[in-house]
């Protein structure tokens, strides 16, 4: 088991939660942000392929949910560097015994967790504090014609955010809410 970088299963089947040892000394911290093998071993294929960070300077603000379709369903892993976040996945995966259900928790730049957000999720969050850094490794390239995403105030779903939700984009506050026809990610091996 490797201590420096250990991944803890989640409530929601092939998502983790990433345990980063701080290698602390006067000069200040130090800590493995990734381990290809560590991954393997836990049965995530999850190489970075495009690296991306978001700075939310705002309290309350949220971004999301968002997700890729087939053939661009894509593996995240979620740091934050800066600030506390609550993050949130939701199950889109049609055949999971969870799907549609989310699981959230909070992050932090002295949390020193991370999250693993498998194919087949939504992912968004919500800025606990001012300046929150996120920044995430993606498995495959971003293909805007294949995002899907849904209202992080979708009744269906019922995230409860710990903050009054404030500032979404025209994107995200716009996304219509699911109904039972709602067929989730494909997911295609
Ligand atoms: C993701 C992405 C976005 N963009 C462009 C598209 C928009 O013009 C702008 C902001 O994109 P977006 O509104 O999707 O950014 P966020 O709302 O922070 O969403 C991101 O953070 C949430 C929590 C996620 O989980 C998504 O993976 C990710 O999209 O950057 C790119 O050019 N390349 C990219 O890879």
């Amino acid at each position: 088991m490797n201590q420096d970088f250990s991944l803890e299963p989640l409530p929601l089947a092939g998502a983790f939660r990433i345990r980063h040892k701080v290698f602390a000394d006067q000069r200040g911290m130090f800590k493995r942000i990734g381990c290809h093998q560590t991954l393997l071993d836990a049965g995530v294929d999850a190489q970075p392929r495009q690296v991306n960070c978001s700075m939310t300077p705002v309290k309350g603000t949220v971004r999301g949910m968002h997700y890729q379709m087939p053939p661009a369903a894509e593996v995240k892993i979620v740091n934050c560097f800066h600030g506390e976040l609550f993050d949130v996945l939701i199950d889109l995966r049609p055949n999971s015994a969870t799907f549609l259900q989310w699981h959230g928790e909070r992050l932090s730049a002295d949390s020193h967790t991370s999250l693993i957000v498998p194919k087949g999720f939504a992912h968004g969050f919500q800025a606990l504090s001012d300046n929150v850094l996120m920044m995430y490794l993606n498995s495959t390239d971003y293909s805007p014609d294949l995002e899907g995403g849904l209202n992080p105030l979708d009744p269906t779903i019922n995230v409860k955010w710990p903050l009054p939700v404030v500032g979404l984009s025209a994107k995200d506050g716009g996304r219509e809410f699911i109904d039972s026809h709602f067929d989730g990610i494909p997911l295609v091996t």
